[in-house]
């Protein structure tokens, strides 16, 4: 009964505070802050490692608890029947072993009889721990991602969903083990020593009997002060073995506090880091520290340790003024921006590789935060972002091309399954309802789509949900050129703003100016005419020419060597220059 309520108590304290936890896990996008720019808690759910621990533990568990006992049987039940054959009473002694043994028989039979099937409800509760965890690791995976769709309502729910699956399942089986609990007990407390006093009892009531009068005839003490020492000896017994009893107690607990000292220390820190990125505060694990040389391109640090930067919402356009990109790791990626984008001026956004292109992304949707300056921009309804890795949530298929609305707030909004489809057409997508199944179809998208369908996917929710602005981070590199061509302008016709990222000129031509990074914290926005875009396009086509160029050279230089050799004459000193400035 008491392991049955510690372990309904453990599981309803449990239950709060993982409830209480996710609350502040999906605050705000807490949970991308958490996973992303603050290292502390990063890999607090290592599901591998938790399950071969726990597996580890079980079979200690049971290896300390099973061999005792059993070496204690033999042990017993040779001794005891050593003892029969020496004395030659097998009848009398006999009787309590078989009566022993019947007793332990019935008793296994009876408990299995009512036993529930605990081995499937416990690989049943493994299964939705599993999946629990799984969940988690999807979202600290793809934390980037969801917080830019902003799905954490989404994830939320199916965590929530998930928990509550497992919240049922445990306590199912605790409901369950208090029947089964109470019989064993009953069995082995009453049943068992009830059976032990008969068993003691045999041989005293079959024994040779000498009458108290018989023996107060032999002397006033006839049996020598035996039993009161034996009384004297057998209360100290049993006191002694109350109060090792109590002192052992006393020192498991002690073990007991420790370790619920450590676990209570990261339920703390847990807490605290929650608090922490409520007020801005982040610290990165890989830092070294403040001013440590990172190695960076431009090596500029920023101090991180407040943020000035005012940001509001208005119903306009874009707005940045005098606010720079700086990583959570306080590098400066752009020194100062500013830049006004209105609705209608579609923006391609271009740079080097680690320039800072969905950094302002990231600032723009508010995963990053705005050290200085201000930042002006349209609701978070009114900005749709699409990643570069494409992220498929659990569900449907329906649900993901709503994501991150329910299907409930689908219908709110007056949408029905035959203007998805209307959406999916537009994104060359439509042979895959009938494919997967129909819309209710239910699948991990992130491995049945292709590379191309999950990037088309991800353009389908821009149709959905029909921003003022859809931020588009490379999400159409697996897309071939006419079909991104296609979409790009259904985009437009449909009236939202483009913000690219790409690095593709055939989508230059939907754009109508450029925002180009240096990749040395410097900027430049132009507009993009047609007479820009033509020579840029000639730009690129020499830049692509010399490429080939440059890439021939190390074989010509094998080439001349071989030939040098083979005519047995020095390489010229021309050419030896050429090489070198070309290396
Ligand atoms: N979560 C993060 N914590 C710390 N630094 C980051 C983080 N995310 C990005 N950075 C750094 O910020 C800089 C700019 O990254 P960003 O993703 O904006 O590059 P990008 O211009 O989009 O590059 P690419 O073309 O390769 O996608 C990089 O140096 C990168 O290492």
């Amino acid at each position: 009964m008491i392991r049955f309520f510690e372990s309904n108590l453990g599981l309803a304290f449990r239950s709060r505070l993982t409830e209480h936890a996710y609350k502040q896990y999906f605050k705000d996008q807490t949970y991308y802050r958490v996973s992303n720019l603050d290292g502390r808690l990063a890999n607090a759910d290592q599901c591998l490692t938790e399950d071969v621990t726990m597996f580890s533990q079980s079979v200690a568990h049971l290896y300390s608890h099973l061999t005792k006992p059993i070496f204690d049987i033999v042990l017993i039940s040779g001794t005891l029947f050593g003892w029969a054959n020496r004395r030659g009473t097998g009848s009398i002694i006999y009787l309590p072993i078989i009566m022993a043994s019947a007793v332990i028989t019935v008793t296994a039979r009876i408990l299995k009889r009512i036993s529930p099937r605990f081995g499937h409800m416990v690989a049943e509760e493994a299964r939705l721990k599993g999946h629990l965890r799984y969940l988690h690791s999807r979202v600290i995976t793809n934390s980037e991602e969801i917080a830019f769709y902003g799905g954490h309502q989404a994830e939320n729910n199916q965590l929530n969903k998930a928990f509550a699956a497992l919240k049922e399942q445990m306590s199912f089986i605790y409901r369950k083990r208090i029947l089964y609990i109470m019989m064993e007990q009953f069995l082995m407390k009453y049943v068992w020593s009830g059976t032990g006093m008969v068993m003691i009892a045999i041989p005293i009531l079959t024994a040779e009997y000498t009458s108290p009068q018989q023996n107060a005839l032999l002397d006033d003490e006839p049996d020598g002060g035996v039993s009161e020492r034996t009384r004297a000896f057998a209360t100290s017994k049993n006191l002694l073995y109350s109060a090792a009893d109590a002192v052992e107690r006393l020192m498991t607990s002690y073990k007991d506090i420790t370790e619920l000292a450590g676990y209570t220390s990261r339920v703390w820190e847990m807490f605290s880091v929650f608090e922490d990125v409520k007020q801005g505060k982040y610290i990165r694990t890989t830092v070294s520290g403040e001013g440590a040389d990172v190695g960076g391109k431009r090596g500029e640090r920023f101090d991180t340790s407040t943020i000035q930067g005012v940001q509001y919402e208005s119903a306009g356009g874009i707005h940045l003024k005098n606010v720079p990109i700086v990583t959570p790791n306080g590098d400066v990626v752009v020194r100062n921006m500013t830049a006004e984008i209105p609705p209608g001026m579609h923006l391609l956004i271009t740079g080097p590789n680690g320039c800072g292109k969905s950094s302002l992304f990231r600032i723009l949707g508010g995963l990053w935060p705005v050290y200085r300056g201000t930042v002006e921009r349209p609701p978070k309804s009114s900005m749709y972002y699409i990643p570069q890795r494409p992220y498929m949530t659990l569900g449907t298929l329906r649900d993901q091309v709503i994501y991150p609305d329910t299907v409930a707030q689908m219908r709110r909004k007056g949408v029905v399954d035959d203007e998805l489809a209307a959406i999916l057409e537009i994104v060359h997508l439509s042979p895959i309802v009938e494919r997967e199944g129909g819309w209710s179809a239910r699948n991990d998208w992130m491995d049945v789509l292709s590379g191309g369908e999950k990037q088309r996917m991800g353009l389908a929710r821009v149709f959905y949900h029909r921003p003022l602005f859809a931020l588009l981070d490379e999400c159409t590199s697996a897309v071939s050129i006419d079909v991104e061509g296609s979409i790009y302008q259904a985009i437009k016709d449909a009236g939202i703003t483009l913000l690219t990222v790409t690095h593709r000129p055939s989508l230059w031509k939907f754009h109508t100016h450029i925002l180009q990074f240096d990749g040395e914290g410097g900027w430049k926005m132009e507009q993009l005419g047609a007479s820009f875009t033509q020579q840029r396009l000639t730009f690129v086509e020499e830049k692509k020419q010399l490429e080939t160029q440059l890439a021939a050279v190390p074989k010509l230089r094998d080439r001349l060597n071989e030939l040098c050799t083979i005519l047995g004459e020095d390489v010229t000193q021309d050419a030896v220059e050429d090489m070198t400035a070309s290396d």
